[in-house]
């Protein structure tokens, strides 16, 4: 949301069904059908709820001016095809990635149980929201998750100089016993994007080698990054590698093996307004009952109890899920201009 001044202004408390019935109808009035708009309006509010800001209510706008500019068709049926025992594939045709996966999500779970392992592949989609609404309901039934999206070409490979990879997040969730699933959720870049949209708004310069503007030139001016600069790979500037490789393989998996476009492939000039990378997306589903040993579960808790009495001192996660419990007690906090902001789109 165009929320320069909200810090202004007080703050409001919105139950979660009101926030995502209102993202809904604003959805649907700016473009999309109901079912698109459920869809949309519950990974969003959901991401506000969490605490997942550079996800949440601040992309509306960028939502709004891509429905506007025709670059995306709100109104897309999926398309669902059986490749072979373990893999399906979907194409958005050209809509949005979580309609998409939802109208495979249940096959995609009957396959992995059958088979062990099972991959949705998504291709000729658009993904412009946080990654871990896409693993932690697989997680809640009791498959691990892996999931991994490109997008636009903001992120110099390492050692290079030019813009290639996306920010590419990959997120990872597996179930435990009688607690929330274990879930990360990272982009392979310094920093989100949205992050840096953020920064140059409130006016808070990044942190040192995040980024370079767009003459190579290391930069901490969120401004210089999105004007022509790029976002350095994460690992800091001597591990960069690292960040970069990951996000190659992100690439590999998420567009080369999909059918989608790879992040510098697409070409948005001539929809002005349009934000939406329009890529792929690679689902991984894997059942650990197929496994060996003295079980998953039991091995996961082992996993936390050392990582514990190792000094960590909370896990990927966590933090989101107590934002969540938060939220849901005293209502998804929003500033007061940004509510009624929201409102208003839901009339328009
Ligand atoms: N659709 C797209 O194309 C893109 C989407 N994104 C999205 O942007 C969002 C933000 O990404 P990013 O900025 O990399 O995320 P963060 O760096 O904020 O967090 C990355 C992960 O690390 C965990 N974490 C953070 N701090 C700690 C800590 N001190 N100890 C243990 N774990 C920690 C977080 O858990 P917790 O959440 O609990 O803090 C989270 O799982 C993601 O949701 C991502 O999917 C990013 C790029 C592109
Ligand atoms: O924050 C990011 O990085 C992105 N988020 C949505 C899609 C474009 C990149």
């Amino acid at each position: 949301m165009n929320t320069k001044h909200a810090h202004l202004t007080p703050t409001e408390h919105i139950p979660f069904d009101t926030l995502r019935t209102t993202l809904a109808h604003i959805f649907e009035r700016h473009g999309t059908s109901a079912a698109v708009a459920a869809v949309l309006a519950d990974n969003c509010a959901s991401a506000e709820r969490d605490g997942a800001h550079s996800h949440g209510v601040f992309r509306i706008p960028g939502y709004l001016s891509t429905l506007a500019s025709g670059w995306v068709d709100g109104h897309a049926i999926p398309r669902v095809q059986d490749m072979a025992p373990g893999f399906l594939s979907v194409d958005a045709c050209n809509g949005f990635a979580q309609p998409a996966y939802m109208m495979a999500y249940d096959a995609l779970v009957a396959k992995a149980r059958a088979n062990g392992i099972a991959l949705l592949a998504i291709h000729n989609s658009h993904h412009f929201a946080a990654l871990w609404p896409d693993v932690e309901p697989l997680a809640r039934d009791g498959l691990v998750a892996l999931a991994l999206v490109n997008s636009m070409a903001c992120v110099v490979p390492s050692g290079g100089t030019k813009a290639l990879f996306g920010t590419n997040p990959i997120a990872f969730a597996a179930p435990r016993a009688g607690h929330d699933p274990l879930v990360f959720d990272l982009a392979t870049s310094a920093m989100a994007h949205g992050d840096v949209q953020i920064a140059a708004r409130e006016g808070r310069p990044l942190p040192e080698g995040f980024g370079v503007d767009c003459n190579g030139q290391p930069t901490t001016d969120p401004r210089a990054v999105l004007d022509g600069g790029a976002l350095l790979p994460f690992g800091g500037l001597h591990s960069s590698y690292k960040g970069s490789a990951l996000s190659m393989m992100v690439e590999l998996l998420a567009a080369a093996l999909t059918g989608g476009h790879f992040s510098f492939e697409f070409d948005w000039r001539g929809h002005s307004g349009a934000q939406t990378p329009h890529t792929g997306e690679l689902i991984i589903a894997i059942d650990p009952a197929k496994s060996q040993g003295r079980g998953f579960a039991q091995r996961c808790e082992d996993l936390v109890r050392a990582m514990a009495g190792a000094g960590q001192q909370r896990l990927p996660g966590e933090r989101r899920y107590r934002q969540r419990a938060q939220s849901l007690r005293e209502g998804v906090a929003l500033p007061a201009a940004t509510w009624a902001e929201l409102q208003r789109l839901a009339q328009a």
